[in-house]
């Protein structure tokens, strides 16, 4: 198993000045070593996300024809519904993206009563959350507090429904197939939420040796994106990480649910990497956050013209939205 730290966050929601920075120091850690954390009192309920997942469960049991006509079409908005097979044609998933301003596909009252109104209330709490996560780092990068509050006030970012249909284990255990092939997220922070079926894994080194990342119950796993690394020069660690098949009894796989939040800045501000130490050279090239993420967001599906490389990092590939 990776080694992945399990915290409380209590203390930094709650408690005084001293107990705050300790928990700061210890996501700190974390994402500078493993790149995933663990948080348990995190202050979103167990039954908001109970009911986000009968959420999730409610629409993918929708027919596909019914789902197609939220299609998710538009790169640069990257919301609605993606099937199985159109983004990283090895991966075994389906997915629904919701944003808060840009929401054109999302299904209204009359064809998922209630559906908006419950994801929109879930999505506010996560983004809560993930602001109070990004504090931690601002503390210990030494800067303002609110740093990642004033660079994330036009954003959108995106909360995924995402569903690993019921498969033969066969299928998804074929070479360079996954449920979802090894990547690294290109924000600058992502909350995840997972069911109990287990069968994500973390390569913690980048050695290729990927190690479970297993569920734990009423705890949210919160990893560091790319993003996040370019801005610290590297300090914090946006870890590759895949989903396989769940070690379980049996020949067929069963239905895996997850939701992954995914913290993006304001579009328009520039990723430059901040540096610490005197004459330390900076590791990476400063990119625009929103052309970053049509980049990247275009690159997983195969959209517009740019080259389809499936999910992952490809290094080197910034210099193609790099500022000069
Ligand atoms: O389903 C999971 O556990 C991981 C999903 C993920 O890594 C992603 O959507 O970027
Ligand atoms: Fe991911």
């Amino acid at each position: 198993m990776a080694n992945i730290p399990v915290v409380s966050f209590a203390p930094f929601l709650q408690g005084n000045e001293q107990e705050r920075r300790l928990v700061a120091k210890q996501v700190y850690e974390a994402f500078s070593t493993v790149g995933f954390i663990y948080l348990k009192d995190h202050g979103v309920s167990g039954a908001s996300v109970e009911q986000v997942f009968n959420e999730s469960k409610r629409f993918f049991s929708l027919p596909l024809d019914q789902k197609l006509k939220w299609r998710l079409s538009d790169a640069s908005i990257n919301q609605g519904y993606t099937a199985d097979g159109a983004e990283g044609v090895n991966d075994h998933k389906e997915c629904y993206e919701h944003r808060r301003f840009r929401n054109e596909l999302c299904p209204n009252d009359a064809e998922l009563k209630d559906f908006k109104t419950n994801i929109d209330s879930f999505y506010n709490n996560c983004l809560t959350l993930a602001l109070n996560i990004l504090k931690c780092l601002a503390i210990m990068m030494n800067l303002e507090e609110d740093y990642f509050d004033r660079i994330t006030t036009r954003a959108d970012p995106q909360l995924r429904l995402l569903h690993y249909p019921a498969i033969p284990r066969s299928e998804v255990d074929r070479p360079g197939h996954s449920r979802i092939g090894a990547h690294s997220d290109f924000g600058l922070c992502t909350l995840l939420f997972q069911d109990n079926i287990g069968g994500l894994q973390i390569d913690p080194f980048h050695t290729g040796e990927f190690k479970a990342a297993p569920p734990i119950p009423d705890t949210v796993l919160v990893n560091i994106g790319d993003l996040c690394q370019r801005l610290t020069n590297g300090r914090m660690k946006s870890t590759m990480h895949r989903v396989v098949s769940p070690q379980v009894a049996g020949d067929m796989l069963p239905d895996r649910y997850s939701i992954p939040f995914f913290v993006h800045p304001d579009p328009e501000t520039v990723i430059d990497p901040i540096t610490l130490e005197p004459g330390e050279p900076k590791l990476y090239k400063a990119v625009r956050a929103g052309e970053w993420r049509n980049y990247n967001t275009r690159r997983n599906y195969g959209f517009e013209g740019v080259e389809r490389t499936g999910l992952g990092r490809v290094d080197g590939e910034e210099a193609r939205v790099a500022l000069s």
